[in-house]
């Protein structure tokens, strides 16, 4: 058995763990970074570029299908399943591969290969070959696709999204069970794809929409283009055969029906990467779902007897907000934090921004109305604005005029709060609104903003007037900003 001591031990080499190690090198050559599985993290290995290759594939797919819309006629699509995971796994390899050249930048002797344990707060077992003990700790061990006991009976028929990125060619029917961000984005892309896919949720969340309104464009809007029952009634589940047989109430006719699919994809959630640790040899307090209790600002967990430990945890090991770049910064603080334990400092947030891949895309910009209206204990402080993309110009232009956007912003001072958005490419939207909430900038600020013709964001525009109208700071809308540009 080696003993080794560093000053900080990284657990995870995933995009949490490795900023977290850049970052501790500027403070000391004494870090060590322990990887149980294959470099090349999540992130590129099974989660945001995969995904985002195949629903490229899948846009592709439904660009040519629906070309007649423009008098543009394509005669025949053929989607061939093994052109399509060709590319997206070699892209995805490319990837990896810059993952893992980076990797390179970080010496041998500062990584070790193996499952990392607690036996003490300060002493780690990796594997069976390594007793490390460290001055500090940075878990950044990341999470895994979790799903309920009743999907079980799918046998070896169910998969995660690891698997989808693992096909060779693709299967003619999956079940897609939870309409999350995951379930949304590769149950949308098969579809598009060609896949025979039914989507099936429980208690009606759709993703992470939260405004009443957007949820319910968004339940109208996805249910044109495929099967979507958000709070489905799911009587029976059996392997049987080549395939799954699923026995549920249609939504809409009230029909028991019993389908079989190649596969049953479980989108119903991740849990972090902490419950294999030993982590009660750490001696941290724990919250209720064994992951122990942080400051998001600092990323500093606390000892069971309420005093600071010398661990810190970091991305979705820590369950708050798992996002890629939310790891990415929360490596670094996290990083910063161990180095200087006798000064330890709250690291700067971002507001929170966050984007589906559907198509029209989901965006959360900001607290939601929920988080909002805690904040402001029912004061009345916040005002709504919204509007509808059904009769934007550009996205009329585009064919592609649905969804709708709903926006927050607080009475009195006119400071603008947040938003959820449902509507085409309103990625680029999102990220001009979370720019501006950064900036603390006023609804009526905003719209003193330049604003192109024709574009997306003119619809923007139109609901930052009615927020503002709201906000009683500027007159009424009584119809679209037609002196703005027409459709605006
Ligand atoms: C399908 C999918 C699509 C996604 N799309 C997006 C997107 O579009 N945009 C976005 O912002 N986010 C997206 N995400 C989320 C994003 O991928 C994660 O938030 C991010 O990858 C988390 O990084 P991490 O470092 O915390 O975890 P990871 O990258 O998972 O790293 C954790 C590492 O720790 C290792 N490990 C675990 N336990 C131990 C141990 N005991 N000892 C040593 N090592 C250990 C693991 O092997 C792993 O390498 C997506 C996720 C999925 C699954
Ligand atoms: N575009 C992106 O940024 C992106 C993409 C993918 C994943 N992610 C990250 O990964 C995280 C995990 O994604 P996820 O989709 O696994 O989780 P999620 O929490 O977004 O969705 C899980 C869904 O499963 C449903 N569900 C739970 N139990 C169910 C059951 N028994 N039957 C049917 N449905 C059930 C839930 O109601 C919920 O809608 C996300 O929160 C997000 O942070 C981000």
């Amino acid at each position: 058995m080696q003993q080794r001591h560093t000053d900080i031990a990284v657990l995870g080499a995933g995009s949490a763990g490795l900023s977290a190690w850049h970052t501790a090198k500027k403070y000391t050559d004494e870090v060590v970074l322990v990887e149980a599985g294959e470099y090349g993290t999540t992130c590129a290995r099974v989660g945001c570029m995969p995904s985002k290759l195949l629903i490229a594939a899948a846009e592709a797919a439904h660009r040519v299908r629906h070309a007649s819309t423009f008098g543009v006629n394509v005669s025949g699509i053929d989607v061939d399943g093994k052109a399509v995971m060709a590319r997206v796994k070699g892209e995805r390899d490319r990837f990896v591969g810059s993952v893992l050249k980076s990797m390179k930048r970080i010496p041998e002797s500062h990584r070790i290969r193996g499952y990392a344990r607690f036996i003490q707060p300060h002493t780690l077992q990796v594997d069976d070959h390594t007793q490390l003990t460290a001055n500090a700790i940075v878990i950044a061990t990341g999470s895994r696709p979790s799903w309920p006991g009743m999907l079980e009976s799918a046998g070896d028929r169910l998969i995660v999204n690891d698997d989808v990125f693992e096909w060779d060619t693709l299967p003619e029917s999956v079940a897609v069970f939870g309409p999350g961000v995951i379930g949304l984005e590769l149950g949308q892309a098969l579809s598009r794809l060609g896949v025979r896919m039914r989507m099936f949720g429980v208690g009606g969340a759709i993703g992470p929409l939260q405004s009443e309104k957007v949820h319910q464009t968004a339940d109208e809007v996805f249910n044109r283009a495929f099967y979507l029952d958000a709070d489905a009634e799911v009587k029976h589940i059996e392997r049987q055969g080549e395939g799954v047989a699923i026995t549920f109430i249609e939504r809409g006719s009230g029909r028991e029906l019993t389908e079989t699919f190649d596969y049953v994809l479980a989108a119903t959630g991740r849990k972090p990467n902490v419950d294999q640790l030993d982590i009660a040899n750490a001696e941290l307090s724990l919250n209720e779902h064994g992951v122990p209790n942080f400051n998001r600002f600092t990323l500093q967990c606390a000892n069971a007897d309420g005093s600071d430990s010398h661990i810190f945890i970091a991305g979705d090991a820590n369950q708050a907000v798992p996002l890629l770049h939310e790891a990415i910064t929360e490596g670094q603080i996290a990083a910063r934090n161990a180095a200087n334990l006798e000064n330890v400092q709250v690291g700067r947030r971002n507001v929170p921004l966050s984007v589906v891949f559907t198509e029209p895309q989901i965006a959360m910009v900001g607290d939601n109305r929920p988080a909002l209206e805690a904040r402001y204990g029912g004061c009345d402080c916040i005002a709504e604005g919204g509007v509808s993309f059904g009769d934007q110009g550009r996205a009329i232009v585009m064919g592609e005029n649905h969804g709708y956007m709903a926006l927050f912003a607080e009475h009195g001072t006119g400071q603008f709060l947040g938003a959820e958005l449902l509507g085409p490419q309103v990625e680029h939207m999102a990220h001009l609104l979370a720019w501006a909430l950064e900036q603390k900038l006023s609804v009526s600020e905003m719209l003193t903003m330049p604003f192109y013709h024709p574009v997306l964001e003119e619809g923007l525009r139109t609901g930052l007037r009615d927020l503002n109208a709201n906000l009683k700071q500027g007159s009424a809308i009584t119809e679209r900003c037609m002196e703005c540009g027409p459709g605006g």
